[in-house]
């Protein structure tokens, strides 16, 4: 026998955007259920940006000691994994345990569901033989999940997704990764820099195929020399795993059989969101799926990777302020993505906000760009080795700003800050031309871009 329980809100999904909608709407004194089929706070502090991003400042450790020979004396490397997974079991994840987030969310007054929530309508969701009814809104949460290619012999066979590669107690000898984008590509170097032998095969021309092909360059430049083997323009056509001998691959392009202890497939996400379900919110079977308040309907919202406006954590709380101020009815800014900022954290990390270039010809602007390459500015000589980056300047020339930005290089995500802000507040050329910038930074490079892009204009 079903039972009905009445609430104000309902959200679906506890990670990131859930967790943040959820608790402050609580805190806010409203009655909240949020229901969390796995674990609360989502794929960003268990099985993505956080421990990864351990995973990256140990591997960016080993890699600097290894760049003293030449510039600072000797160093001896000796890579140890295990102080990586235990501080991701530790610190980051709490051995996969929730508690702590689970009582932030009671504690703020929130009613915690564990279990899978079928979405049955825009005021509705069942949980079991529970259904939950709510009167004010209904926050759709549910993030994405990897997308596995459909390809001969993959299916059944022990491949890793993001979750075994940031779970894994002890390094495979090898590893094969399947799609070189942020994820792939962020694992491929920091195991590759305690000693993995790494293969990484992209189905596109290059590397990171949505950014500009100036970052595509670079990194695959400094994966090579860092001993990474580098398909791109490959798609596998075959995967197979051989009990004791690991995963043999074929791709169009690639000579012979890859073979590897580990596969790792990074090759995407998709919305965590049936057919089914966007029928029975009453949104239509494809396309955008939310409003410029993230609304599919009437006192329903999508958020965070689910809503298909990029999917990042940063994202996912921005949604979530948002959607928060729509609930409680107070005045605010709507949703706007025209400056977002994301980082692959390679090293060189490789910042972009807005459009690239080729997207901003595709939008019909009249575009001008500028490029500074790092080692060009006194800082990038001076760094030296590990110094490789740029910045990369798109202008709406008509306008006379910014309208897309990349900062490759040592700190170039947070050379990006100020290239974020110049898109975001479309600020003229002219003003970024006349500010000072302080010597020797990384950001100076910013200058130089300007003064090219004029030059070329
Ligand atoms: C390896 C990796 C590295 C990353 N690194 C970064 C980074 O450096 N910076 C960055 O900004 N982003 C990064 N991301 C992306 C970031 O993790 C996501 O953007 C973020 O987690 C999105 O939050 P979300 O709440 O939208 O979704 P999620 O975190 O996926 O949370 C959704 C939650 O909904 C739950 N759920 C789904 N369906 C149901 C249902 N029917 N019933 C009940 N519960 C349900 C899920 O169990 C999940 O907990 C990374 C991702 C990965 C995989
Ligand atoms: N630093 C960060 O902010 C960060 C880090 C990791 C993930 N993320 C988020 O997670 C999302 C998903 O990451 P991802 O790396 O899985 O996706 P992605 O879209 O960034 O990259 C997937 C790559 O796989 C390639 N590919 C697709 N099918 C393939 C196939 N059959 N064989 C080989 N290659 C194939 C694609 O061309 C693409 O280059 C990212 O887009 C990003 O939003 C962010």
């Amino acid at each position: 026998m079903s039972v009905t329980e009445q609430a104000e809100v309902v959200v679906v999904g506890l990670g990131v955007a859930g967790e943040a909608v959820g608790g402050a709407l609580a805190r806010a004194g409203l009655d909240v259920v949020g229901i969390e089929e796995n674990l609360v706070g989502g794929e960003c502090p268990y099985w993505g940006c956080i421990p990864s991003k351990m995973m990256i400042r140990a591997g960016n450790l080993l890699a600097e000691a290894r760049r003293a020979p030449g510039m600072a004396g000797d160093a001896t490397v000796t890579p140890d994994w295990a102080p990586v997974a235990r501080r991701i079991r530790e610190e980051a994840t709490a051995d996969w345990d929730d508690t702590a987030a689970v009582d932030r969310f009671t504690d703020a007054g929130g009613r915690f569901v564990r279990g899978r929530a079928e979405i049955l309508g825009p005021d509705r969701v069942r949980v079991g033989d529970t259904e939950y009814v709510a009167s004010r809104g209904l926050v759709v949460a549910t993030g994405t999940e990897p997308v596995v290619p459909p390809i001969d012999g993959l299916a059944g066979t022990p491949f890793w997704t993001n979750r075994g590669a940031i779970e894994a107690e002890e390094l495979p000898a090898s590893l094969i990764v399947l799609g070189g984008g942020a994820i792939g590509l962020e694992i491929a170097q920091a195991y590759a820099r305690f000693g993995v032998e790494v293969t990484v095969v992209e189905a596109a021309e290059r590397l990171l195929p949505m950014d500009e092909p100036e970052s595509s360059e670079l990194v695959t430049d400094v994966l090579a020399r860092e001993g990474l083997t580098v398909h791109a323009g490959s798609p596998v056509t075959r995967v197979a795993y051989e009990d004791g001998g690991g995963f043999v691959v074929t791709a169009d392009g690639v000579s012979g059989e890859l073979r590897a202890e580990r596969l790792l497939v990074a090759t995407g996400r998709r919305p965590r969101l049936t057919p089914e379900t966007r029928a029975a919110l009453g949104a239509a079977p494809r396309g955008e799926l939310v409003d410029d308040r993230l609304r599919i309907a009437d006192r329903v919202w999508a958020i965070g990777d689910v809503a298909g406006k990029g999917a990042f954590t940063h994202v996912a709380t921005y949604h979530a302020d948002i959607v928060t101020r729509e609930v409680l009815g107070q005045e605010g800014p709507a949703a706007d993505h025209h400056a977002l900022p994301r980082v692959t954290f390679t090293d060189p990390e490789v910042g972009a906000v807005g459009l690239t270039e080729s997207a901003a010809r595709e939008a019909g602007l009249t575009v001008a760009t500028g490029i500074q390459r790092a080692s060009s500015t006194t800082r990038g000589w001076i760094h030296k080795a590990g110094g490789d980056g740029f910045v990369k300047l798109v202008a709406d020339a008509e306008a006379g700003h910014l309208v897309g930005a990349t900062a490759a290089g040592p700190y170039g995500g947070e050379v990006l800050g100020m290239l974020a802000l110049a898109v975001h507040a479309r600020v003229p050329l002219t003003t970024l031309e006349s500010m000072i910038y302080a010597y020797p930074t990384f950001h100076r490079g910013i200058l130089e871009a300007l003064k090219d892009l004029r030059s070329a204009g």
